[in-house]
């Protein structure tokens, strides 16, 4: 199936919307598979992650953000500036919010957001998880939030679970999408490299095995990532901790607690790349790591453009 070169649209379409509205989900819907992080906790996408959606002439480019939100420290302030990096780069925005849920104060600051933009690229507004509201509800929490975005080009009533709306929400995305050729090869899903899909795997078994005894005050750097060959990789890679004290549980008696973390994360690690790896874990302490500047840096949570 050879694309026609003169009718193809390709383009990037920001996800936004407050933590927990569906971002990922929906993403992980149209690609067909997980690559973005779920959870029912509030903010897990903590890195701007690219789905690739291939389709016979176009291709869409989604950027999951982390949910813009009111800065509570630094991390959040840096989710916040990557967030409002991508609107600038988009070509569509689409602004999920809960229609089930009232707009809140978040809402508001997106609102807000949104119209400060000086070039900004056509608004799809969706609201998403209409499966959880009544027939009888929703004209009214329509409104309400058609009251914050009058800019809105579109209006698509979604359920990124269940998939009502989503064929609506593609034909007005590609409306929307400018001529262009397409940005990536067509097998290509994700921007992630397998080395941070490692540090995220790795961070997805220590929080399995740790529970709610060291919380989200894991980090993960990978140190090194060798392919020895093509069938074998060696990867070093330090869990930070914030507090002594949370380092005697991370290694546990012995080492054992460390020792299972990573052999999870070796054969999620295996799976997912096909290699055998031996894999080198180390755990250290880095007091306040979310409040530091130069640790967020060091940790990949930079502000890269693509
Ligand atoms: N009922 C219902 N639940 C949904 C729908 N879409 C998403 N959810 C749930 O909402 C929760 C949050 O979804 P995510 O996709 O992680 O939200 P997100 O916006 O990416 O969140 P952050 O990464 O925190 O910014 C998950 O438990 C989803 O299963 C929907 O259409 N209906």
């Amino acid at each position: 199936m050879k694309p026609d070169p003169s009718s193809y649209k390709a383009g990037f379409v920001a996800l936004i919307g407050r933590p927990n509205v569906g971002k990922s989900t929906l993403m992980n819907a149209y690609l067909g598979q997980k690559i973005a992080a779920v959870s029912p906790k509030p903010q897990t996408t903590r890195r701007r992650q690219l789905g690739i959606l291939t389709l016979e002439n176009a291709q869409i480019i989604f950027m999951d953000t982390p949910g813009l939100h009111i800065p509570v420290h630094k991390l959040g302030e840096y989710m916040n500036r990557v967030a409002e990096e991508t609107l600038e780069d988009a070509d569509v925005l689409v602004w999920l919010v809960e229609a089930h849920r009232l707009p809140g104060e978040e809402d508001r600051l997106i609102a807000q957001r949104l119209q400060q933009l000086r070039n900004a690229p056509p608004l799809i507004l969706a609201l998403n998880k209409v499966d959880l509201v009544s027939a009888k509800a929703l004209p009214g929490q329509q409104a309400a939030y058609a009251e914050l975005a009058p800019q809105a080009a579109r209006t698509i009533l979604l359920s990124a679970t269940t998939g009502q709306g989503r064929e609506d929400l593609l034909q007005a995305i590609l409306d929307f999408l400018p001529a262009h050729p397409p940005y990536y090869d067509p097998d290509q899903i994700t921007d992630y490299y397998e080395r941070d899909i490692a540090a995220e795997l790795i961070r997805e078994a220590a929080l399995l095995h740790l529970r709610d005894e060291v919380p989200h005050a894991v980090a993960v750097r990978i140190d090194e990532y060798e392919e020895r060959d093509e069938n074998t990789a060696y990867i070093h890679a330090t869990l930070f901790v914030e507090k002594e004290s949370q380092k005697p549980i991370v290694i546990g008696k012995g080492g054992e607690m460390l020792k299972k973390i990573g052999t999870t994360a070796r054969m999620e690690i295996e799976a997912m790349s096909g290699r055998k790896v031996f894999l080198d874990l180390h755990v250290k302490v880095n007091k306040n790591w979310r409040n530091q500047p130069e640790a967020l840096r060091w940790l990949g949570y930079s502000l890269g453009r693509r």
